[in-house]
């Protein structure tokens, strides 16, 4: 076997692409192929570039989106339809001029994509180039595009029906991630681009479990035909890959280390959402009422900044905030969630989020916003029943609903229980003969056999 790998190609050209939520996983996805004896080299957009410094193992090479001139925090979910398709205008020459002289001095063995730069297919097919698909979200998410196809055929936008779709309980036509799609030309082009780039890859990988999807996995292999590697949390395999945009603020791990043992509630509603300010201000109303501890990422409202808002708060809040609260503009949200004080996590449900926090074994208050943070919702709160579900846009933030909905985290010990439950799951996947695991040497094996 060692001697038919010797002369295989094990040089792999990885695109991510130039959000906080999709770099992480791909350069985490880079880190664990690396170990496995793969070089790589990154190629990325100039918007949102990668620090090489963080990672002296890979080769960086940038190539022009044309984009360079815009700050990460103009990025909304409202405008990332187009930062995509911007991208895929943008791109398509300057990669391709990338590739062709990069491929004239190195042999490569594949290209692994994030789905959303999916101009790299066309410009891999041709250059006869194999390509990886990488999907960030959960796989049940991906198994919901395939159904809005069917229930686009049949005329039934929009979908704010609250009933169940049979092929994907306990999803409800509401959670599907039809994100902020307007009309249906544009979500029928957005179905396209996802079937499209699953049939033309020699595989896809996904950041998940077979203990979290098992039966989703195996759907969509029937479904597409092509071969599915589930290899999740890749964060717990490429422990050192940090590929943050914001500096991490470590001073609240020394707040959390005087803090008793699950006494504490995380909130961090993920890189995109941003809030309006009195909703902040529901929510810090909200948790000072809890009377329980909370170390609270905010980085600002719409058009505020964090000192000044805090400043506009009633006195006995801001009181609150310096007794029991520590707030920081960026976490470093891994260690953050290991750490013994935290006993919950009030999250948006983005699946990095989600993965980083079923892993500590820490159950959830789902807020979800938009895309698929409604199924992730769902698959916490109705599947794995680890959280509690609770969607933005269905209620007013309430200080009231803050306070139920934090002493409920902290206090329900069955969901505990099972949050540990799964917890063991996990970690049993991704060590040796873990499910994980195996489909991670499958993957290796792969890559080395189109090679
Ligand atoms: O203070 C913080 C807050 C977050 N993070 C990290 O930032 C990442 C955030 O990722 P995620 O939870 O997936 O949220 P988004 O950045 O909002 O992710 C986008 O991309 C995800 C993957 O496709 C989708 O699931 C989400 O819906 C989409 O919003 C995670 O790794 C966190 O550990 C920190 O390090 N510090």
């Amino acid at each position: 076997m060692e001697k038919q790998r010797q002369g295989k190609k094990r040089h792999l050209v990885v695109v991510p692409a130039p959000l906080q939520g999709h770099l992480t996983p791909m350069l985490q996805l880079a880190s664990i192929l690396h170990s496995k004896g793969f070089s790589i080299t990154i190629a990325h957009t100039l918007f949102n570039s990668p620090d090489p410094s963080n990672h002296p193992n890979f080769q960086f090479l940038p190539f022009s989106d044309g984009i360079s001139h815009q700050a990460t925090d103009s990025i909304s979910s409202h405008n990332i339809p187009s930062l995509v398709s911007t991208l895929a205008a943008n791109c398509v020459s300057p990669f391709r001029q990338l590739l062709l002289h990069f491929t004239s001095e190195n042999n490569i063995a594949c290209i692994i994509y994030d789905g959303f730069m999916y101009f790299v297919e066309s410009v891999a097919q041709q250059l006869c180039l194999p390509t990886l698909l990488l999907r960030t979200t959960s796989l049940t998410n991906v198994m919901a595009y395939h159904y809005i196809h069917r229930i686009l055929a049949q005329g039934c936008l929009p979908l704010q029906d609250e009933s169940v779709v049979p092929e994907l309980e306990p999803l409800r036509f509401k959670d599907l991630p039809t994100f902020n799609f307007t009309n249906s030309d544009v979500l029928q082009n957005q179905l396209n681009i996802v079937q499209r780039g699953i049939k033309s890859s020699v595989g896809v990988i996904f950041n998940t479990a077979d203990c979290l999807e098992s039966q989703r996995v195996d759907e969509l292999r029937q479904i597409h035909q092509v071969p599915i590697f589930p290899i999740g949390p890749f964060h717990s395999m490429a422990p050192d890959s940090c590929s943050s945009f914001l500096e991490q603020d470590y001073s609240c791990m020394t707040w959390l280390n005087e803090q008793a043992p699950r006494s504490v509630v995380y909130v961090s509603l993920g890189s995109i959402v941003t809030w309006e300010e009195k909703e902040l201000t529901e929510m810090a109303h909200g948790l000072a009422n809890s009377k329980q501890r909370f170390l609270w990422v905010v980085r600002g409202g719409r058009g505020i900044s964090v000192e000044e808002w805090v400043k506009s708060l009633a006195e006995e809040v801001r009181e609150a905030i310096e007794e029991r609260g520590c707030l920081v503009r960026w976490a470093p949200q891994k260690e953050v969630l290991a750490h013994v004080a935290v006993g919950g996590f009030w999250s948006h449900c983005g699946w990095n989020s989600t993965l980083e926090s079923l892993y500590e074994g820490k159950p959830v208050i789902c807020q979800a916003c938009f895309g698929d943070q409604r199924v992730n919702s769902r698959l916490v709160s109705h599947v794995w029943k680890v959280g509690v579900e609770w969607y933005c846009d269905d209620v007013v933030m309430d200080r009231r609903e803050v306070e139920k909905a934090v002493k409920t985290l902290l206090a329900d010990q069955q969901m505990w229980e099972r949050a540990q439950e799964l917890k063991r799951q996990l970690r049993q996947a991704v060590t040796q003969g873990g499910s994980s695991h195996e489909a991670l040497l499958h993957l290796v094996d792969h890559i080395l056999s189109i090679s």
